[in-house]
């Protein structure tokens, strides 16, 4: 069978962090003026819409620092801002797919009971197991929540890598030094939540 991508040489899997994606946005706002309220992925084919943008500022992917590339025959591969009946847009000229290697940034959580910290042969097992983080909470609350039909949204701050060094004094100091990207996220998440009434899970 034919697949999408004409040539598929490179995966790219690399995981970005935030401060990766922050240097990218960073850069972008210290080259253009406009500050987008609409962004557009245009699909294969929907490129063209881009062209509708006034006043533009146009960046090839391989010019902008640590953007990924678009590797699907006939995307242009550009980021295009520009205005669009009075209002700031951005463009996409190309969008990113699975097949070509990209992924979704998730993980798998598991609780240990705690109050100790799992040991270093308990990590290597949870890891072998295909576990990502591990933590003492969630858990539970996660089931039960789920049981009531109330939409959960789980966020765990990573405080440690591993668990031979750490101590509660160190996963509450991590959670002062981010407390300000924490309050950010939960502020802009809830700003943006819709609140409804109908408390079943099948409403998400
Ligand atoms: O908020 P939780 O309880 O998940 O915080 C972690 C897990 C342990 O209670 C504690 C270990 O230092 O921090
Ligand atoms: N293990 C379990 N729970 C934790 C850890 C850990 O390493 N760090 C913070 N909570």
């Amino acid at each position: 069978m034919e697949s999408a991508p004409d040539s598929l040489e490179t995966v790219q899997t690399s995981s970005v962090s935030h401060d990766d994606y922050q240097k990218t946005a960073d850069w972008l706002m210290s080259q253009t003026k406009h500050r987008p309220q609409v962004a557009i992925i245009c699909g294969s084919g929907l490129g063209m819409l881009a062209d509708t943008l006034k006043c533009q500022d146009s960046f090839a992917y391989s010019d902008i620092p640590g953007f990924p590339q678009s590797t699907v025959q006939g995307h242009a591969g550009r980021l295009v801002f520009g205005e669009l009946k009075g209002k700031s847009c951005v463009c996409m000229q190309g969008r990113f797919h699975m097949y070509e290697g990209h992924s979704l940034l998730k993980g798998v959580y598991a609780m240990v009971g705690g109050p100790n910290f799992e040991t270093i042969a308990e990590a290597r097992l949870l890891h072998r197991l295909g576990v990502d983080a591990v933590g003492m909470s969630t858990a539970p609350e996660v089931v039960v929540a789920t049981h009531c039909g109330l939409r959960v949204f789980g966020l765990s701050l990573i405080t440690n890598k591993d668990s031979d060094s750490v101590n509660h004094e160190g996963v509450l100091e991590v959670g002062r030094l981010r407390s300000h990207t924490v309050q950010q996220l939960v502020t802009e998440l809830i700003g943006r939540m819709e609140i409804n009434n109908n408390n079943t899970n099948n409403a998400a």
